[in-house]
């Protein structure tokens, strides 16, 4: 994912300071320059590299941490909101009745994110259109055709048309009862001024709400000229990212958005028209520095709890302190069943992100649903004492358990095998730092009140 490296070496940095309630002159600089470093690795601009790093190092220096704060969340929480203040919030995407227009680059996937845009808005409901106006590509009729096909989505465009800018107002009157008209045009050279000239009279034929730049998040440092004309030819109101499912560096995207003080609003994950995501600054930021996707997480975690319900006996410290029971086990799978795959839960926790769960073997948490099911009719065969002490089975309950549950000893088996993996992997988490796993654990069950699973936990708690 774009920036990946900067995530992985600051956390190094940071670990350093674990144990540490002030940040001293050395630490600083040693945080700072290691962020400048990711930051030009992943080629973005020198400027906002030296203004960002900056505002960190004298933020860092002169604010004082709130207390009771380390000195580690104290600069993670400055990083963030650093970054946070460069890629700004999500562009504003009213789910009313628009016209949206898509400028940038050739190849930079301008009717790809067309179509998935499309897809996107009608999963809200709305009746989306796409309008082709790209006459300079041969195939690209076609392909946003096809794509707009795969969509389910209307789409206008006319291979035998010359003229883009009569395509685009023919486009409009024919797609009269879409909600959303997304117009693609062709790619084009912003330094380019005949081109520029098109996509001007494109914009006033189709007058749209709001502009969007779309760039291949492999762009470098051409990416804030290109951004600066668009924007002074167009005007460009949000940014849509494509191709983070590459190795792309991404920081140029992060600089054209910058330049034009704009902000993202798509991200593009892959080339089918479902591969899109709405921008979330918080959360890419999050795990964009490791620490957790805690919006999100905090999201799936009540969702959980409000379809399991709370069992008030269950204390999640117990799992912490080596006793980890089959009950334990029963409710965790339910949990995590309603959640999804624990790996991206785990994720999603601070402090946990940083390749943490690629060192546990792949099927340490690997519970399918068909398993899960299977499990689950296994564990209602056992009695209380065999499930708060599941070393007591031996063969013959093996035997009865497989019996009573009409399932094979093997798979019962599979489940003790299964218990035993997962004991010993949240026994690796015990006594993990800053309490995080504590907190989560206790904040999952709605131990601590405070409206509901992790709502009330902020992002350095
Ligand atoms: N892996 C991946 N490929 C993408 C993504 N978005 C677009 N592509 C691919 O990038 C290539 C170019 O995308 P297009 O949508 O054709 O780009 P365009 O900007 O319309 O191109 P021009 O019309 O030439 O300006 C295609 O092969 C797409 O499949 C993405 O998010 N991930």
């Amino acid at each position: 994912m774009v920036l990946d490296n900067l995530g992985s070496s600051l956390r190094g940095t940071m670990d350093k300071l674990r144990g540490k309630s002030r940040l001293d002159e050395e630490d600083v600089q040693e945080i700072v320059k290691e962020i400048q470093r990711s930051l030009l690795q992943a080629d973005v601009e020198v400027d906002l590299v030296m203004d960002l790093s900056s505002n960190i190092e004298e933020r860092a220096l002169n604010e004082e941490p709130p207390g009771g704060t380390s000195a580690r969340d104290h600069i993670l929480k400055i990083v963030y909101e650093e970054m946070v203040e460069v890629v700004g919030d999500s562009t504003e995407i009213p789910l009313e009745p628009q016209t949206i227009m898509l400028a940038g680059l050739q190849g930079s996937g301008k009717t790809t994110t067309a179509a998935k845009m499309a897809w996107w808005f009608s999963t809200k409901g709305l009746r989306p259109a796409v309008i082709q106006t790209d006459t300079f590509r041969p195939g690209a009729y076609e392909q946003a055709k096809q794509m707009c096909e795969n969509a389910e989505v209307q789409f206008y465009g006319d291979p035998d048309a010359e003229d883009p800018v009569q395509i685009a107002r023919d486009g409009m009157e024919a797609t009269e009862d879409a909600d959303i008209r997304i117009v693609d045009t062709a790619g084009r050279h912003a330094l380019e001024a005949d081109l520029i000239e098109e996509i001007e009279e494109i914009e006033r034929a189709v007058a749209p709400d709001r502009n969007l730049l779309v760039l291949d998040a492999a762009i470098g440092q051409g990416a804030k000229a290109q951004a600066r004309e668009f924007d002074s030819a167009v005007g460009v109101d949000g940014v849509a990212i494509t191709k983070l499912d590459g190795t792309a560096k991404g920081g140029g995207a992060l600089t054209a958005v910058n330049e034009t003080d704009s902000s993202i609003a798509f991200l593009g994950t892959g080339e089918t028209v479902q591969d899109i995501e709405r921008f979330e600054p918080n959360g890419f930021i999050s795990r964009l520095l490791g620490m957790g996707d805690l919006k999100q997480l905090s999201e799936r975690v009540e969702r959980a709890m409000e379809e399991t319900g709370e069992d008030d006996d269950w204390e999640p410290e117990d799992m912490l302190q080596g006793s980890f029971t089959l009950k334990d086990m029963q409710r965790q799978m339910d949990a995590m069943n309603k959640m999804g795959p624990l790996d991206q839960v785990m994720d999603m926790i601070p402090g946990m992100g940083g390749g943490l769960m690629d060192q546990l073997p792949d099927d340490a948490m690997d519970v399918t649903q068909d398993r899960m099911r299977n499990f689950e009719v296994i564990m209602d065969s056992m009695t209380d004492e065999e499930l708060e002490d599941p070393r007591s089975i031996g063969a013959s309950q093996v035997q009865r358990i497989a019996r009573g549950s009409g399932t094979e000893e093997e798979t019962v088996q599979e489940l003790l095998q299964q218990h035993k993996m997962m004991d010993q992997t949240l026994s690796q988490f015990q006594g993990m730092g800053d309490g995080d796993m504590q907190r989560m654990m206790k904040k999952m069950q709605g131990g601590d009140g405070g409206g509901g699973g992790l709502g009330g936990m902020g992002p350095f708690g």
